[in-house]
Formats: structure tokens, sequence, C-alpha cells
């Protein structure tokens, strides 16, 4: 949804698609408040031309009088030579330092601007801007292509200027030597400058592609990365594919970065070949006019080599400024985003004369998405096809190969035995709290909630391990049955369910299922929903089929109507094919979780854990999905963690936490009878008894 500064713009939600003058001119605009900075740059640059080229005028003098003049060596001239010729190179080399220093100071300050002025364009955007943008699309654009602005203001744009006025004086003096040898040095230029063009073209796309590659990059890493994804991954058993997806990728970079080097080369290959055909040329030339003194031809020889660097460093530069309008473009693109306010108006505007804009501002903007990268997004799009679709097929052929039916395999009885579990103790900041536990058990880190118990109440004297969230915890859960935990905030419910779901160890004890102790995720036996389920980027059917990959559209249907989230997908535009944005922004709360409820009975697991995992639909909508899921739950264990007693008379079993340890557990109805009883006094407390 970009805009564009200019008022004529202003009037059109969407800028004309930007060209390269436009983007150029734009960037000399980013110059303006640093104007004495560039005249400083300019004349430092020319100086640095003109001294470099004095020094090869002087070998002339020194070749024609001084050395080899009419009466002889004179040395006092050739002294008077040598110290010229020291003065000029010392003067080359305090003027080119002065131009770098003024050249990477101005760049500092343009680059610092243009991300500042980014980052707070983007924090003023409206939500639906970061619910359907990638975090790592932002960043590249924020870090990766001011980067290289940065790089082209204080290199590649000093570069050019050095190579046009170095090859221009250059050009003048070898004109002033002798003119035909001049026109013999400079024929083969226009052909170098023919292939270096084209390449650039090449490289310049290569380049946005490359970008687009790297940030699809950052955003896997970004998105499949964060604990909610992490949990998912383990949970399903997915972890080789998010490797291999992410393997795809960054080879795809990788091929991408090749080909970019080749275009580069191929610039420098073309004028190797250019530097050294051309002296062979000049000297053609001077054996055909015969009017060449040595001092002059040695001159030349030196001057040429002055005037090839410059134009060596025009054909690079030239192949390199197309990449640098790209990372520009991209750059613009973003600081042209409407932020909020500007956005409502343009919506009230268009509101008022929708027939007249929308369709035209649509078509503009499809034919500028198309222009800028259509075939990166048709290959992206076949490549990401056949990983899915191999991955389906991998899927399926395991699963035909395992048992069509689970969970008939494993009965998905479990027990918990004399567990007590503690989590680390939070260091300072700058420790290393966590991180080991992190990498072995799929650590957590957790937000305020809890917050007060984890300093202080519940510390376990004497232990190594901090705060003691579970103690000489015992359950039994027959294999089929349905069990209820429930407990105050901070009574370690959560913890439990990641225990049973293998997604941690305990401390102390064990979890067993089906007569072994659980040590890690158990993809296919043990599933677990949190109450903050992820959704990544994708379609609702690829957010499901992550379950698994081989279900085909009825299962889908059947596990979307059971958590009566089928007929809210079906409103959608394109179905089960629609977007759900950036870790599923698009949905309420509550339909992420029917999504994810969804994902989870597709896995098929014989023990199925939902931690609070309803937690965000109104009471009557939980109640029924609540007892659909035990309703169909075909012979699997069940465990729901809540704090909410609106479906309590379905399950064969309460387990009521509190302080880490086991206050009461037995049958919904036995322990409704103990008046002073922890859950008795809960379920009095919410249904309004208490009073
Ligand atoms: N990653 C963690 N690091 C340290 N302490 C934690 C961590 N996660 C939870 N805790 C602490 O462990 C205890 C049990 O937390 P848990 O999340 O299991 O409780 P809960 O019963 O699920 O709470 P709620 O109902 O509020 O979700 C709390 O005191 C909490 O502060």
């Amino acid at each position: 949804m970009p805009d564009s500064s200019g008022p004529a713009a202003e009037a059109t939600p969407y800028p004309p698609a930007s060209s390269a003058p436009r983007t150029w001119r734009r960037v000399a605009r980013l110059f303006r408040p640093h104007r004495p900075a560039v005249l400083l740059v300019l004349v430092l640059v020319a100086a640095f031309s003109a001294f470099n080229a004095a020094v090869p005028l002087l070998s002339q003098v020194v070749i024609d009088r001084a050395l080899f003049g009419p009466g002889g060596p004179d040395l006092p001239l050739l002294a008077g030579l040598a110290a010229l010729a020291a003065a000029a190179a010392c003067a080359v080399g305090a003027v080119d330092l002065g131009q770098t220093w003024v050249s990477a100071r101005t760049a500092q300050r343009v680059v610092r601007s243009l991300r500042e002025e980014m980052y707070d364009r983007l924090q003023r955007m409206p939500l639906d801007f970061f619910a359907t943008t990638r975090g790592g699309e932002i960043q590249s654009r924020l870090s990766g292509d001011t980067a290289q602005v940065e790089h082209a203001i204080k290199d590649t744009l000093p570069g050019v200027l050095a190579g046009v006025l170095g090859f221009v004086v250059a050009g003048v003096a070898m004109v002033a030597l002798s003119p035909p040898l001049a026109g013999a040095a400079v024929v083969l230029a226009p052909v170098a400058f023919w292939v270096s063009s084209r390449s650039g073209r090449a490289l310049k796309k290569l380049s946005g592609v490359s970008q687009q590659a790297r940030a699809e990059l950052s955003s896997i890493a970004a998105e499949r990365l964060s604990l909610g994804a992490v949990i998912l991954t383990r949970v399903h058993g997915r972890s080789e594919d998010e490797r291999a997806a992410f393997a795809a990728e960054s080879g795809r970079l990788a091929r991408l970065q090749v080909r970019s080097g080749l275009a580069a080369q191929l610039v420098l290959s073309v004028a190797h070949v250019f530097f050294v055909l051309t002296p062979y040329l000049v000297f053609l030339t001077a054996g055909l006019t015969r009017e060449m003194t040595p001092g002059t031809l040695l001159a030349f020889i030196v001057l040429q080599s002055r005037l090839y660097q410059p134009l060596g460093q025009i054909l690079q530069i030239s192949a390199e400024l197309r990449s640098v309008q790209g990372a520009f473009e991209r750059v613009f693109e973003y600081l042209d985003l409407r932020p909020e306010a500007r956005e409502r108006e343009a919506r009230e505007r268009e509101a008022r004369e929708p027939e007249a804009r929308e369709p035209e501002a649509r078509e503009r903007e499809a034919r500028e998405r198309e222009a800028r990268e259509p075939e990166a997004r048709e290959r992206e799009a076949r490549e990401r096809e056949a990983r899915e679709r191999e991955a389906r097929e991998r899927e399926a052929r395991e699963r035909e190969a395992r048992e069509p039916e689970i969970h008939r395999h494993w009965p998905g009885a479990m027990a918990v035995r004399g567990v007590a579990f503690s989590y680390p103790v939070a260091r300072a900041p700058g420790g290393e709290q966590g991180a080991e536990e992190g990498a072995e058990e799929g650590g957590e880190q957790r937000g305020e909630q809890g917050g007060e118990q984890r300093h202080g109440q519940g510390r376990e004297p004497g232990t190594d391990h901090g705060h003691a969230a579970l103690r000489e915890v015992g359950i039994d859960i027959p294999a089929g049955s349905t069990v209820l935990v429930v407990g105050p905030s901070g009574s370690g419910k959560s913890t439990l369910g990641h225990l049973l779901a293998g997604l941690r160890r305990p401390t102390e004890g064990s979890v067993v299922i089906d007569g072994t102790e659980v040590r890690g995720p158990l993809p296919g036996r043990l599933c677990i929903v949190p109450q903050d389920p992820f959704l990544f980027q994708g379609s609702v059917a690829e957010n499901l089929r992550y379950a698994d990959p081989g279900a085909s559209p009825e299962e889908l249907v059947r596990v979307c109507e059971i958590t009566r989230i089928h007929e809210r997908i079906m409103a959608l535009p394109g179905g089960y094919e629609a977007r759900v944005g950036e870790r599923g922004a698009l949905f309420s709360g509550g339909e992420r979780q029917r999504v994810a409820l969804a994902r989870a009975l597709l896995a098929d697991a014989s023990v199925l854990v939902l931690d609070e995992a309803t937690s965000a639909l109104d009471p009557l909508t939980e109640a029924e999905v609540v007892e659909a899921i035990l309703a169909e739950r075909r012979g699997r264990t069940t465990v729901v963690i809540t704090h909410r007693f609106g479906v309590l008379d379905s399950f064969d079993t309460v387990v009521a936490l509190e302080r880490g340890r086991v206050a009461e557990q037995g049958a919904p109805g036995d322990l409704r009878g103990e008046p002073h009883g922890l859950y008795a006094r809960m379920v009095r407390a919410q249904t309004g008894a208490a009073r």
C-alpha cells in the first residue's frame, strides 16, 4: 500500500510504478540537507583526479627533457621533477583520505535519518499491515536494504564520481598529448559499456530476487523459531520438514548469490579483455603515425592505465548501481507507507468515490506487483507446492506403514509417578538462565503469568533448581479416560500439561505412557494444544495439514465441524485456502484456538492434552466444542486443563492442583460432595453459590 510523497500523487492512493529517473531524483533529494558535504566530496574527487593525471605528465618531461634532452641529463630538473611527483602523490593520498571521511560521515547521517523515518512510519502503520506482512520482510528492509544504501552513499556514488572525473581528466590529458592515440584508446569503450549495462540490468533483477529470498529466509527463522512454533513442530514431529523447508530456501538464496556473482564477474571479464586489447591498439596507431617521442609514449601508457582504472570502476559500478537502485526503491516503498491516520483518510476518500478509484488503484497495484517479480513469485509458488506435495506424500507413506489407527495400537494409559518439577532460577540480566533448558527441552519463557509466585512463594528451600512448580504429584490416567485438571492460577496446571506431552522432563519422578517413560515429545501418541496456539503464515488448510500432511479435504471438514469452525472458514474468501495472516492474526483468539483444536484432532494422537485451549471461547461454544471433542474421541485419552467449569460432568476424573501439589483427585460427583474441598469451593465460587 505505498503512497507517494509528492502533492500530485497525494490525490490517488497509490504512486505510479517507480522508474529509474524518479528513484534517482528522489535519492538526490536525500542529499539536499547535506549540500556542503556533497560539494566538498565533489571538490576532493576533482582534486584527486587532477593530481592523479599530473603524475604521468611529469614522466613525459622526465624522459624527453630531463634525461634525454639535447644537452644530456639535467640533474637539477630531475630533482625538481622528483619533488613535484612526491608532492602530487602525497596530495593524492591526503585528498583520498579526506574524501573517504566526508563520504562516510554523510552516508551515516543520511542512512540514520532514513532508518529512523522508516521505523517511525512502520510504528504508525495500521494493524492490518503487521497482520499481513512477515516480520522478516520488515527486518530485511530496515537493516539489509539500509545497509546497502549506506554502502552506496559511502562507496558507490563517490566511486562513480571519481570514475567519471578520472576518465575525463585522463582523456583530456591524452587528447592533449596525441589525438589519434587517444581515439585508439577509447574505440572499444562503447562495446564494454553495452555489455556492462546489460549485465547490470540482470544484476539488478537478481539483487531484487536475492533480497526477497533473504527476507523469506529471515521470515522463516523469525516465525518458525518462536516458542509456539517450536512446540507445534515438536508435538507433531515435523522438525525434519522444517529443516528441509529452510534448507530449500537457503539453497535458493545460495544459487541466486552465485548467479549474481557471475553477472558481476562478466562485467569484470569484459573490462579485462578491453584493458588487454586497448594498449595494442595504441601501439599500432603509434606505429602507423610515427610521430611519437619516447617520453610521450611513456606518459600515454601511464595515462592509459589512469583512464582504464576509472573506466573499470565505472563499468563495475554501473552494474552495482542497478542493485543499489533496487535497495533505494525498497526503502522508499516503506517510507511511502501510509500511516494510520492517512490510511483512514484514504479509505474515507475511497468510500466517497468507490467506482472512480478502487478498481483503477487495485489494477495499478496488481500491475506493479506483477512487474516487480513475476518470475520469482511463480518459481516460489511452484517450489512451495512441490515441497508440500512431497512432504504430504512422504507422511502418507509413513502413516500407511505405521498403522492406520494409531491410538488403537497405543492405548494411551498414562501415569505420573512422584513427579516434582522446578524451573531454573532466573539469573540477573546477562546470565545464562534457561539457555540449557531451552535447548534440551524446548524451554519456555513466560510472560507476566504467575510472575508473583516466581519471586518467592512456593520456592523449595534447599533445592538447586529454584522455583518448584510441582511436588510429589501422582496421577493415574487409564487409557481412553477423560481427565479435568483444575486449580488456582499458578498452581502448576500448564507445567503438568507440558510434562504429560513430553515438552519438559520432571526434575524428580517420571511420566509414563503405556508402560514407557516419556522422555520427549511423541508425535502421533501425545498431542498438546496450548492456550495461545501457533498458526503460521499460510492457508487454513496448510495449517491444519501440519498435523497430517496426507489429510483429505473431507477429513479437514470433519475436524473443523467438531471444533465448530467449519462455517467460519467457509465464510472466508477462499474457504480452506484463505490465508490466516502473520501468526493467524486474521482470526480472532477463539477462532485461532478452534483451528488449532481441529489440527490437533487431525493428529489423531492417543493422548490429547488441552491446556486452556478453549479459554477464548464464550462459555456456550466452549462447552459445545469440549463435549464434541470428548464425544468423538474414539478411545483417545483426553486431559483438559481449565479454569472454567462449564463441562464438568463429562469427565471421568478431576485432578485439583494447589501450589504444585495434588490437593484432590476423584470422580467429579464425589469431589463436589466434599463441601470444604478445593474443587467444590472453586465450583461454588464460579457459579456464584459461595456468596
Ligand atoms: N518458564 C518458567 N520459568 C519459571 N517459572 C515458571 C515458568 N513457567 C511457569 N512458572 C511458574 O511455575 C508455577 C506454575 O506455573 P503454571 O503455568 O504451571 O501454572 P498454571 O496453574 O497453569 O497457571 P495459570 O492458571 O495462571 O495458567 C507458577 O508459579 C509460575 O510462576
